[in-house]
């Protein structure tokens, strides 16, 4: 059994409205989320910003209560602990956040906040709690001289130096590192995550390291679990998961590090669209409003990347698109390039144009899909965009909308949530491929 793991973690935000505070919804900002670490592992988290990661970190450690799902440490169930219970815990299970300037009393000398957590769980000799964080702080790469130095004295990455020794000094088993290295400067980032991977082998500790950055992940995580809105959608092996990233998320991911060698760089998969909110997720897969890979309808022959496009403008259909505005701004570039174009009198022709230009929708080869979307257009024009909605998920009906893809196996150890990890080479083994997925689903 592990040393630590969530099973179906959840916490869950009220939305409330009134002087009443009635529940009129809810921030799903951790959904059901599973994974685990063993001692001298390190287990990473990684998403985007907003996916829920802090939130997921604080819950698991019951700095804020989960709404749902189990926590297991050393065999005892977290959720079930008394306050006495918790603050054992509290000793066993440390976190270390993204500012270390704010994790600091600037009116306390830094060797006095380190000792701190030794007087509160109860050391009495003050000479003996001295020796121990003199100890720490040369353990961390500081010196003991730096005990009597105040905060404002120290660089961020001394003052991370620091809080990490503060962490360590009551001899925890895990360690929770929220965005560790983000606030620090990229020169500086390197050392503290080496030293993170040195202090975790030398005090056998389990560390779940938070970070939005694939780069740090790979650093020195030897499994990671990848978020989206919520949700785990991959997790897996830190190797087996760069080398072969069985999600379209997680390849996205790998995208934006920043890779000098073009040759080395992935296949430049795209995010397009703004992360969703998590009060109001997408039905199906929540990363299908934004997938290059969304599945297209098997019926329906069409591109990869004019499906995402004709995804793209049926996502913006909720009243999102000011058509006035583009026609407007379409009508100032014509202006500007002819004299030809009298204000005002805008045409429906033009107005369908503009649109189909701002989504940069090609004609379609498939003369049904085609003249779906040529129809789509014109209810636009006509500013009735509920009914080109309708019109466009009929036309163009997506597994990933309809169904929730199960975390399922994929090899050694990894999973993944998508109906795509199939290796799919035709539309038929696509198609195939989706319609075994959808029976799973709803098994
Ligand atoms: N107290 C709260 N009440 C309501 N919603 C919240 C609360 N705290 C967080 N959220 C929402 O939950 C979602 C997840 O937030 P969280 O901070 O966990 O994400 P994150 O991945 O850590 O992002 P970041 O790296 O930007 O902190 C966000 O949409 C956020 O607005």
């Amino acid at each position: 059994m592990s040393l630590f793991s969530v099973t179906g973690l959840e916490k869950h935000y009220p939305l409330t409205q009134g002087v009443l505070k009635r529940e009129v919804g809810r921030v799903r900002a951790v959904d059901g989320i599973s994974f685990d670490v063993d001692r001298g592992e390190t287990v990473g988290v990684v998403g985007e910003s907003g996916c829920g990661k802090s939130t997921a970190a604080t819950s698991m450690l019951r700095l804020e209560e989960p709404t749902g799902g189990s926590i297991q440490f050393d065999g005892e169930e977290v959720t079930d602990y008394s306050k006495a219970d918790l603050k054992a815990f509290r000793r066993r299970a440390q976190m270390v956040f993204q500012d270390p300037t704010s994790s600091f009393d600037p009116r306390m000398s830094i060797g006095d906040s380190i000792e701190e957590p030794l007087r509160i769980h109860g050391m009495r000799d003050r000479k003996r709690r001295r020796r121990i964080t003199e100890d720490m702080l040369e353990r961390v790469g500081l010196g003991a001289e730096v005990a009597d130095r105040y905060p404002h004295e120290l660089s961020g990455g001394m003052k991370q130096r620091a809080a990490l020794a503060r962490a360590l000094v009551v001899n925890p088993d895990l360690l929770v590192a929220d965005e560790p290295v983000s606030a620090l400067d990229v020169s500086v980032q390197a050392e503290i995550l080496a030293l993170l991977e040195d202090l975790q082998a030398e005090f056998d500790l389990a560390v779940v390291l938070i970070s939005h950055d694939m780069g740090v992940v790979r650093q020195v995580c030897d499994r990671v679990n990848v978020m989206y809105l919520g949700e785990v959608v991959e997790q897996g092996p830190t190797e087996a998961v760069f080398d072969d990233p069985q999600h379209p998320y997680t390849e996205a991911l790998m995208a934006s590090i920043p890779q000098p060698d073009p040759r080395l760089r992935g296949e430049g998969v795209e995010l397009t669209g703004d992360v969703p909110s998590p009060s109001n997720p997408p039905s199906g897969c929540r990363f299908h409003t934004r997938c290059p890979k969304v599945i297209p309808p098997a019926d329906v022959d069409i591109d990869q990347t004019a499906f995402r496009r004709v995804m793209d403008l049926r996502s913006r259909l909720r009243g999102e698109i000011d058509v006035d505005a583009l026609r407007e701004r379409h009508e100032a570039e014509q202006r500007e390039v002819s004299d030809r174009a009298s204000g005002g009198t805008a045409s429906h022709e033009t107005t369908v144009a503009t649109v189909r230009e701002e989504f940069d929708l090609p004609d379609l080869r498939d003369p049904e899909a085609d003249r779906a979307v040529r129809e789509a257009l014109e209810e636009i024009a006509r500013g009735d965009q509920d009914a080109a909605r309708e019109r466009l998920a009929t036309a163009f009906p997506t597994v990933c909308e309809r169904h929730d893809p199960p975390l399922e196996r994929v090899g050694e150890r990894r999973t993944t949530a998508c109906f795509r990890h199939e290796a799919v080479e035709s539309p038929e083994d696509r198609s195939h491929a989706s319609v075994e997925a959808v029976d799973r689903s709803d098994d």
